[in-house]
């Protein structure tokens, strides 16, 4: 079970002072879609050239010209690169074909689908590397969040490693430790806090441990 460390309200600079904070105690930085949209694929080269030794997912959250968009993400330094579960099928197999071709994994972002089980088994058979639930910024303002969708999903899939995001603090882990997710994506519930490395690290003890609730 691996932690991916979700930067999304940062700039460059910011992104990099939190990273050293915590690098120890995780396995994937994410530069989110917001630092994305404003800073450009020169986030995502940044942290992967001050981090060589940690994974970088970019969040780009592809929903057209996926293997152009790949391409131009695994240029940068990305070392995983998001697709939207909404997508067409040509543009998830763009995505995944252009990704092994580059030597890189696709991340499908579940957020908005409605029949997730359907949509789910589909994705996996079409070779997506990670397919994850996640609720959205918007959506957890209203107390939502994919604990019941990753349980759901973990009964289908079969080839694809499963991930979950949005919301997810230290106190709810251990509920999403239980569902057995392959990787745990926490934004907010690091970096909104004081002591990031603290927590991270707490994060961390729990995961390696198994710790349920
Ligand atoms: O993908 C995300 C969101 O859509 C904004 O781009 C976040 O990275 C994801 O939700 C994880 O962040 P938290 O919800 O703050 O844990």
């Amino acid at each position: 079970m691996k932690l991916q460390l979700a930067l999304d309200l940062v700039n460059i600079p910011e992104a990099i002072e939190l990273v050293k904070e915590v690098e120890e105690h995780i396995d994937i930085v994410e530069i989110g879609t917001p630092i994305i949209n404003i800073e450009g694929h020169r986030a995502v080269q940044a942290i992967k050239t001050a981090f060589p030794n940690l994974e970088v997912l970019a969040d780009i959250k592809i929903m057209d010209a996926a293997g152009y968009e790949v391409a131009n993400a695994s240029q940068a330094g990305a070392d995983i690169v998001t697709i939207l579960g909404q997508a067409e099928d040509a543009s998830i197999k763009g995505a995944v074909e252009e990704a092994k071709k580059q030597g890189k994994q696709i991340l499908v972002d579940m957020i908005a689908v409605k029949d997730i089980q359907t949509r789910a088994k589909e994705l996996d058979e079409l070779g997506a590397d990670y397919i994850c639930v996640h609720t959205g910024y918007d959506l957890q303002a209203e107390g939502k969040d994919s604990f019941e969708d990753l349980r759901s999903i973990k009964s289908v899939v079969k080839n694809a490693k499963i991930a979950i995001a949005g919301g997810i603090k230290l106190e709810t882990l251990p509920e999403v430790i239980k569902a057995q997710p392959d990787l745990i994506i926490v934004g907010g519930g690091i970096t909104g806090k004081e002591n990031k490395k603290e927590v991270a690290a707490q994060m961390q003890q729990l995961i390696n441990a198994g710790v349920t609730a």
